[in-house]
């Protein structure tokens, strides 16, 4: 696809695809279009898709509305980790249950191989917001308001889960701690597409994985393939 922000050319026929319950990783240098990507897929407008198409499960959703797409299943975490900062982490988690059951009131023509988890599943995959269930979320710390993003999203049906740098700005145990978590939900067989600046963290547990600079895909090939290729690493990634 080919993407703009007004008369920027942003994305220059990048063409990527993600297979059902994998966990794949888009990489790249700041301002590769990796945030990009991710926001034409959801259907965030700006930027404008102008030419080719992005589809989920067969259809052509190119066109819909962020609404459209997220009922469709597919979620995107942004970078800024939307959480209400004055609501406690339970009042969170609740007020993401009203936006799925008014979603689900509106109807779908589709079936949901991951519908939305209860708090219950939620704190399962991370216990640390179960202690924190009574705290306001503004108090929490950098990686647990990261959890609770995620874990908004995961109470909607998600079949794609799209995560924008999800380790930035994390210590490196609590990165390690997002990962378990990140993993935990790959094992039930939620997709995961994860953007990433530390490319090492994300190749530690991505299937497969994309380079993008200046809008297009440099290198596409497994996670293990693209360890082993110095120059791509060196020159797109610096590590
Ligand atoms: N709203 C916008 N209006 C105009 N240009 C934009 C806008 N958002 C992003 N850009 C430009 O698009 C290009 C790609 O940005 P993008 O956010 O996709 O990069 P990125 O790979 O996600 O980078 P980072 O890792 O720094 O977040 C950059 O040159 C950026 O300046």
């Amino acid at each position: 696809m080919d993407a703009y922000y007004g008369q920027s050319h942003i994305l220059r026929d990048l063409s990527m695809h993600v297979e059902e319950g994998e966990v794949c990783a888009l990489l790249g240098r700041n301002g590769a279009g990796k945030t990009t990507t991710l926001r034409s897929i959801a259907g965030a407008r700006p930027p404008d898709v102008r030419e080719g198409t992005v589809s989920f499960k067969g259809r052509n959703v190119t066109d819909r509305s962020t609404e459209d797409i997220s009922s469709l299943g597919i979620s995107l975490v942004p970078e800024e980790r939307r959480v209400f900062p004055n609501l406690s982490v339970e009042e969170n988690l609740h007020l993401s249950d009203v936006a799925r059951n008014w979603s689900n009131t509106v109807g779908r023509d589709v079936s949901m191989d991951h519908p939305g988890m209860s708090t219950e599943e939620v704190y399962e995959v991370f216990p640390r917001l179960e202690e924190r269930a009574s705290q306001k979320a503004g108090t929490l710390s950098g990686g647990e308001q990261q959890m609770l993003a995620i874990a908004r999203a995961l109470k909607q049906d998600t079949d794609l889960l799209m995560l924008d740098e999800p380790y930035e700005g994390l210590a490196p145990q609590i990165i390690q701690t997002v990962e378990n978590a990140i993993e935990r939900i790959a094992e039930t067989g939620t997709t995961i597409l994860l953007v990433e600046q530390n490319a090492v963290a994300a190749m530690n547990i991505a299937d497969r994985a994309y380079v993008v600079d200046q809008g297009s895909i440099v290198f596409a090939g497994g996670s293990e393939e693209l360890r082993g290729d110095e120059e791509i690493r060196e020159r797109y990634l610096g590590v």
